[in-house]
């Protein structure tokens, strides 16, 4: 039983379709990763799969490209709007004031994963774009689910943190569905690469199908 499931969809948004005749299907424990130029289709198609998947009924911990942090909290406060839907307004609104102390020592751990330990009470506005987008993995990792959706999630850290950041993700979460620009990573990472093209799937396959020369005509101009 796959966990999504699109069929010769047109995708976009209002009249306009970015993506067309989008066919394909994620199962449970697959690690997909979206590759394609800027402009392709790739937060489309991941806002998509993201709204079907909880329209399934399923629990997604995602991460935007933008991060959507709130720049005046604390990271720890970012951390903890992971499982906001989770809890009361009262519980929410006390933990604001005061993060409860199991809260906070299950949420300083996953800090401590992402390097993050010692930032939990700086306010996110005066983090860097790095620790920024550490904070939102944090948030996704304290949230959990079925599956993660993260956009661009290690672009703003150097290339050896995002291979750590990318196999913490990956045990953390039985299915994931990125986006990244670079190809290595992506190899490294997915069981599956789906190449973005001219508003269609280009390739679906398995990093070790996919050759050089098909990648050098994703990007090509
Ligand atoms: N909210 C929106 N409303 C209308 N058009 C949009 C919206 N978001 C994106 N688009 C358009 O959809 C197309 C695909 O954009 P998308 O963000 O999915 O690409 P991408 O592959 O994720 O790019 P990048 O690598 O730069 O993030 C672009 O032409 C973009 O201008």
């Amino acid at each position: 039983m796959p966990l999504v499931a699109l069929r010769d969809e047109a995708l976009g948004y209002g009249a306009g379709a970015v993506l067309r005749q989008i066919t394909l299907s994620v199962a449970p424990g697959e690690r997909v990763v979206l590759l394609g130029r800027s402009g392709a289709g790739k937060s489309t198609l991941l806002g998509a799969l993201h709204d079907r998947i909880v329209g399934g009924g399923h629990r997604v911990a995602l991460v935007p490209q933008d991060h959507a942090l709130v720049p005046q909290l604390s990271v720890r406060h970012n951390v903890l709007m992971g499982r906001l839907d989770d809890r009361s307004a009262a519980y929410n609104l006390t933990s604001l004031l005061r993060v409860r102390s199991r809260d906070r020592a299950e949420i300083d751990a996953i800090l401590d994963r992402v390097g993050l330990g010692e930032e939990a009470p700086r306010a996110v506005e005066g983090l860097s774009g790095g620790q920024k987008q550490r904070t939102a993995l944090a948030r996704a990792l304290y949230r959990g689910g079925a599956a993660l959706i993260a956009d661009e999630p290690v672009s703003a850290v150097d290339e050896g943190q995002a291979g750590r950041l990318l196999d913490e993700m990956s045990a953390a979460f039985g299915t994931a569905i990125l986006a990244l620009h670079d190809v290595g990573q992506a190899r490294a990472f997915a069981t599956r690469l789906i190449g973005l093209r001219g508003g269609r799937i280009a390739f679906d396959a398995a990093p070790g199908e996919i050759g050089a020369g098909e990648l050098e005509r994703l990007y090509a101009a």
